[in-house]
């Protein structure tokens, strides 16, 4: 029986995936799994018997990672899952920022006696706005939302200008090839009428959006943000806003200094929050962590790499280890030593720590544990798993 624990209430598309046969869900505080959303695990003792941990959804910075990597406990999270959901906001947001529909809404509510009719025509040119249409907006990080918000967009209408010093193939190619691409990141500060960030949260993105920034930005553009809220400096964006330097900022990461600043719109962390998003991201991460619990393969890790082996044979034995000389060489050797026959093997390495996985043609459980055994006193070896054959491949 494999122990799953839950933060942050999942979907049950996902969680119905744990067949009851073979997962106990939130019995035990000894979890092999870990599967939330955006529950902040960094004060959380991780526990001895934790293998991976899934978070639905696409940042990881609630989650310490380089601390799981040392421990050997796979980080997986769901790219892609929810960025239909985070662009459609950021559209939203992008048509609302140039109308004031919703005070226009709002105002109509207000609205008394029998002449309504004329006091709409009387008034209501205070909510004219503006169009999107030829106007220039930036896109910071060309990911999975980034790519989508660049690409409608254009469709609106808007000049899109790019920029993503670390694109992936996949997603240059689904990229429009109308949609300008900035070598150089203050361009995007520099002539875009409309701003909007999607990367994810690293020492390299933390407070990238500063002052220095801001100072390059038009009088009337606008910032929008939702990535994570530490990429912007927050001071330095209320600073501009009080002194008319820049026309708005939006944000789905409210903070309290920002509550009474003139021409801040905030939603409460709502990018992903749609059922479908929710559907889309507790399948994928339910899915990840089935595959590796079940198989040791590795699909969508954020910190180890991809490994994908058929498995025919009737165990597997994966090891993590450090990624250095000579440990691939040590565990063969010891396997070999218990008399123990290898079918097929994988190893990659993704930093400073590998993942290896041995498909072994022997049934006596009592010696492939025994051989397991030998493998932990190696210096390097960081975690030893046996699985036995599963019923289904994934
Ligand atoms: N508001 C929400 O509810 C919500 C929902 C989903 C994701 N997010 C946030 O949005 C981020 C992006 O999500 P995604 O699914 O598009 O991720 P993604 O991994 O598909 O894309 C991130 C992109 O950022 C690029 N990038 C990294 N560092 C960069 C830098 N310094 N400059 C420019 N580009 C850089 C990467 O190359 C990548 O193309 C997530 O990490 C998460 O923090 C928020
Ligand atoms: O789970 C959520 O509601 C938000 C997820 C979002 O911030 C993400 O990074 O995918």
């Amino acid at each position: 029986m494999f122990q799953i624990k839950t933060f942050n209430a999942i979907a049950s598309e996902g969680m119905n995936r744990f067949g009851k046969d073979k997962y106990a869900i939130n019995e035990s505080d000894q979890p092999d799994g870990v599967i939330l959303r955006s529950q902040n695990l960094h004060d959380f003792t991780l526990p001895e018997s934790l293998l991976a941990i899934a978070r639905a959804g696409a940042g990881t910075n609630n989650i310490p990672v380089p601390l799981c990597t040392e421990k050997g406990i796979v980080v997986f999270n769901t790219p892609g899952a929810n960025a239909n959901a985070v662009k459609e906001l950021v559209l939203t947001s992008l048509l609302t920022s140039v109308r004031p529909v919703l005070a226009g809404v709002n105002w109509v509510k207000t609205l008394e006696g029998s002449d309504i009719d004329a006091q709409v025509e009387a008034n209501k040119k205070q909510f004219a706005g503006n169009e999107l249409v030829g106007k220039k907006l930036g896109v910071i990080g060309l990911g999975s939302i980034g790519a989508m918000v660049a690409n409608d967009a254009y469709r609106l209408g808007m000049e899109v200008m790019g920029y993503d010093p670390y694109v992936s193939v996949d997603t240059a190619w689904s990229i429009s090839r109308r949609v300008q691409r900035a070598t150089d990141r203050d361009e995007v500060f520099k002539n875009c009428d409309f701003i909007t960030v999607h990367v994810p949260l690293t020492d390299e993105t933390r407070n990238s959006i500063g002052a220095n920034e801001i100072s390059m930005m038009k009088s009337t553009a606008k910032l929008f943000n939702f990535a994570r809220g530490e990429i912007v400096d927050t001071e330095a964006v209320i600073a501009a806003l009080k002194e008319g330097r820049i026309g708005g900022y939006t944000t789905d990461f409210p903070e309290e200094k920002l509550l009474d600043c003139p021409n801040v719109t905030m939603f409460p962390h709502l990018g992903a929050s749609t059922e479908e998003a929710e559907i889309n991201c507790a399948k994928m991460a339910a899915r990840n962590l089935k595959r590796y619990l079940e198989t040791g393969n590795i699909k969508s890790s954020v910190n180890f790499p991809m490994v994908d082996m058929v498995f025919n044979s009737p165990y597997r034995i994966t090891v993590v280890n450090k990624n250095v000389p000579n440990v691939l060489g040590q565990l063969s050797t010891k396997i070999a030593n218990g008399d123990i026959n290898i079918d097929n093997m994988i190893n990659r390495g993704r930093g400073d720590y590998a993942y290896t996985l041995f498909d072994i043609n022997e049934t006596d459980v009592d010696k492939i544990t025994t051989v397991a055994q030998t493998l932990h006193d190696i210096d390097e070896v960081v975690r030893v798993r046996v699985i036995p054959q599963p019923t289904s491949q994934y």
